[in-house]
């Protein structure tokens, strides 16, 4: 791939920042820092992640430092607020101060949950009031029975779900529960690769896809599996810092239809950022950055990774995903 010999490889820098809630088992965000002739790219696959997985990753970090993206077509996207697992007074604090008008909470974090996911549930609707949307995240936690019970309970402790996104682990436990319940269900966990969504619409196992550029390997990417999928997507982050999440904005602004607020306000869940002024959303919205932002040269000194092994460890994995990358004739498609 030709954009590769465009990177600043060996000027990447690499990043830890703590986050502000355990969110996803992750409590440290890591990642790298790349530039190319277009501006500065993500680079932050989780860290069990193998290089092949990596790749993607990679790619949407160099369409963005190596090409940029294309044209948006709106210049403001909604935003939901992000309520991890939490006490309900604290749920209640993020989605009342977030100053969105949709919130995604996380439900089923542990078995016997549900007493504390209701609880959650009700004390965001108390923030958001009646015209609020909720929609809930139970990470492919539940079996079937469980899903379906769960989400009857958990649409009524809410006045009303939006939808549940991924309540169990596959395509077809998914497309069970969507035809034992009223609420809509979106798949995430499902669309990692690019076949996911058809599969995904096919199945009849959702009405709502979600879908990450980063892992899906870049924007233009990301737009064609939205095409063929065919169905409503809701762009969601894979916490990046706010030069990532850029890539994110770029995808939701670029999408022909946008019917629901996105999952972009996660730089609230990093307890720093690094350029001058993180993605926020504003009454509920973030505007459509044109271009990649810069790191504010400050900030990313201070949420450099100062630990030798971890830079050696993200340099090797750079090279390594970078190999596996150049060899990936289906990525870098832009
Ligand atoms: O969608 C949002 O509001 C925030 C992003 C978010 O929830 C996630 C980001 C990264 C990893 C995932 O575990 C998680 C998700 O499941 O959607
Ligand atoms: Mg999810």
């Amino acid at each position: 791939m030709r954009a590769l010999d465009d990177i600043d490889f060996d000027g990447a820098r690499v990043y830890a920042i703590p986050m502000t809630t355990r969110f996803r088992g992750i409590t440290v965000r890591e990642g790298m820092l790349l530039r190319g002739p277009a501006g500065w790219g993500e680079f932050c696959p989780f860290p069990e992640y193998d290089d092949r997985t990596a790749a993607s990753w990679l790619a949407t970090a160099v369409e963005q430092s190596a090409v940029g993206w294309p044209e948006p077509v709106r210049e403001e996207i909604p935003i939901n607020c992000t309520v991890p697992a939490v006490e309900p007074e604290r749920a209640h604090h993020i989605a009342q101060t977030s100053g969105c008008a949709t919130a995604k909470i996380k439900v089923a974090d542990h078995p016997d949950s549900l007493a504390d996911d209701l609880a959650r549930v009700e004390a965001v609707r108390g923030a958001l009031g009646p015209s609020g949307a909720i929609r809930v995240d139970a990470n492919a936690a539940w079996d079937i029975d469980t899903a379906i019970r769960h989400i009857r309970q958990l649409d009524k402790a809410a006045g009303g779900l939006e939808y549940v996104e991924q309540p169990c682990p596959t395509i077809e436990e998914l497309a069970a529960v969507r035809r034992a319940v009223d609420v809509r269900i979106a798949a995430d966990e499902s669309i990692r690769r690019a076949e996911d969504p058809m599969r995904v619409a096919v199945a009849g196992a959702a009405d709502v896809a979600v879908i990450k550029c980063t892992p899906l390997g870049g924007v233009r990417r990301a737009l064609r599996i939205a095409e063929a999928a065919g169905l409503p997507c809701v762009v969601s982050s894979a916490l990046e810092t706010s030069i990532g999440l850029g890539a994110q904005l770029a995808l939701a602004g670029a999408l022909p239809k946008l019917d629901f607020a996105c999952g972009l306000g996660t730089t609230s869940l990093l307890w720093d950022d690094v350029v001058a002024e993180p993605v926020r959303p504003v009454n509920g919205t973030v505007p459509v950055p044109r271009t990649p932002l810069a790191p504010d040269q400050d900030r990313l000194a201070a949420a450099e990774q100062t630990d030798p092994d971890r830079v050696a460890w993200w340099r090797d994995r750079l090279r390594r995903t970078r190999a596996e990358l150049a060899e990936a004739p289906e990525q870098g498609q832009w």
